[in-house]
């Protein structure tokens, strides 16, 4: 389980490398050695050799430092930096509202994504907050632990896509964590069909890509009668690609990605249906406040008690309120699976046992959606909130 190296701001892995040590991430250490980025120990060596250098100053630096790969990280300036920067610098100046950190479109703000640069989940974060900083991972267990751990601010994760449907291992993953829904982000999903320069379609015999992304162009592939290989995230692909410089192996990516690691578009807009838009969540420590001055939907997961009709009472707790219903999943509960129903007829059957994850049309602000949640739990044996948050209405 490890962080992908590079992915970090210079002063972050600094600030986070203990805790770094914690998550096992050692690719952060081996990136610090490979990486010339100015860090917070150079910044003191500065001051060192007397050169004016206070907080706006460093400010200041971060701007005109925005097209290289060095950030300043106010968000983790820890107490003890402030401490030892007021000592040692004969210039203190007090702290004033521009020195704070701001929020609104994401400055300073680190959103953890499973991948590599180029990802869609990366476009995701993005375009929700458009001057976060996007950590890729290399796993989405890593990227929930990240957050759990403080060493980013949210994590995103994509949940369902217009065309192909729910990316169902994600579900289980809202619930082994205890992280909190507070947004979601919907993002038209273009694919490109891409290969090492000078490689031609025909010339394909396998395409790599997330299986989600297979399936969305499930249409073209069979057509180009090549054979489809799973692999973790999109950009990750074409990154092996590049990299191994396999001549007879195409990715589907994004348009970025070919970019990012210098693979050729052969074909753009491969997916199946031209509307192709995926679902992310942002997920974080705490909760957003419900509120009732824009549209929201609350996300809950149960697991229903025994009995007949159960699941149609569950749900009628909702039409009884007026509240839609705007998407239900179920998953298998995997750790207690058989569920034993003692039945006069057949003795004792064995069903399977589910958790039903359910999107609702209101926000937890509202009584009638505290009613309807109090209702269900007499016909439910497990009920989690995962959060109440505004609806994407960008599209
Ligand atoms: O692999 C990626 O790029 C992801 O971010 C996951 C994904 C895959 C396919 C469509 C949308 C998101």
């Amino acid at each position: 389980m490890a962080l992908k190296a590079g992915m970090w701001s210079g002063g972050a892995a600094h600030h986070l490398g203990g805790a770094a040590h914690l998550l096992g991430l050692q690719a952060i250490d081996n990136w610090r050695r490979v990486t010339p980025k100015v860090s917070m120990s150079d910044w003191r060596l500065e001051r060192a050799k007397g050169r004016r250098s206070d907080l706006s100053d460093s400010r200041s630096r971060m701007k005109k430092d925005e097209n290289s790969s060095f950030v300043m990280p106010t968000s983790s300036f820890l107490p003890s930096d402030f401490a030892e920067f007021k000592s040692c610098n004969p210039y203190t100046k007090p702290l004033s509202l521009t020195d704070l950190p701001v929020s609104g479109h994401g400055c300073n703000l680190r959103i953890a994504y499973q991948g590599c640069p180029g990802a869609f989940s990366e476009a995701a974060a993005l375009k929700e907050y458009p001057h976060c900083e996007a950590v890729p991972c290399e796993h989405f267990d890593v990227a929930f632990k990240a957050v759990e751990l403080w060493l980013v601010d949210k994590a995103i994760l994509p949940i369902e896509n217009s065309s192909y449907g729910s990316y169902h291992r994600n579900y289980d993953l809202l619930l082994q964590h205890r992280l909190h829904i507070v947004s979601e982000v919907q993002l038209q999903v273009d694919h490109c069909l891409m290969a090492l320069p000078g490689v031609r379609k025909k010339e394909l015999k396998r395409v790599l890509s997330h299986p989600q992304a297979l399936g969305q162009c499930e249409i073209a592939l069979n057509k180009l009668g090549v054979i489809k290989e799973s692999f973790d995230d999109t950009a990750g692909a074409a990154q092996l690609i590049a990299s191994k410089g396999l001549k007879d192996v195409g990715a589907i990516a994004s348009a970025k990605a070919a970019e990012i690691y210098g693979l050729h578009i052969l074909e753009n807009q491969l997916q199946d249906v031209s509307v192709n838009i995926t679902r992310f969540l942002i997920l974080a420590r705490e909760p957003v406040l419900p509120m009732t001055d824009r549209p929201f939907k609350t996300s809950i997961v149960f697991i229903l008690e025994d009995g007949a009709g159960v699941l149609f009472k569950a749900l009628t707790v909702f039409a009884l309120r007026n509240i839609d219903i705007l998407k239900i999943e179920s998953r298998p509960h995997r750790k207690q699976p058989i569920r034993f129903v003692d039945d006069s007829y057949y003795g004792t059957a064995k069903y399977f046992h589910y958790l039903f994850y359910i999107d609702f049309e209101a926000s937890l602000a509202e009584p009638r959606a505290q009613n309807a949640l109090s209702n269900l739990q007499e016909f439910v044996s497990f009920l989690r909130v995962l959060g109440s948050y505004p609806i994407d209405t960008s599209l």
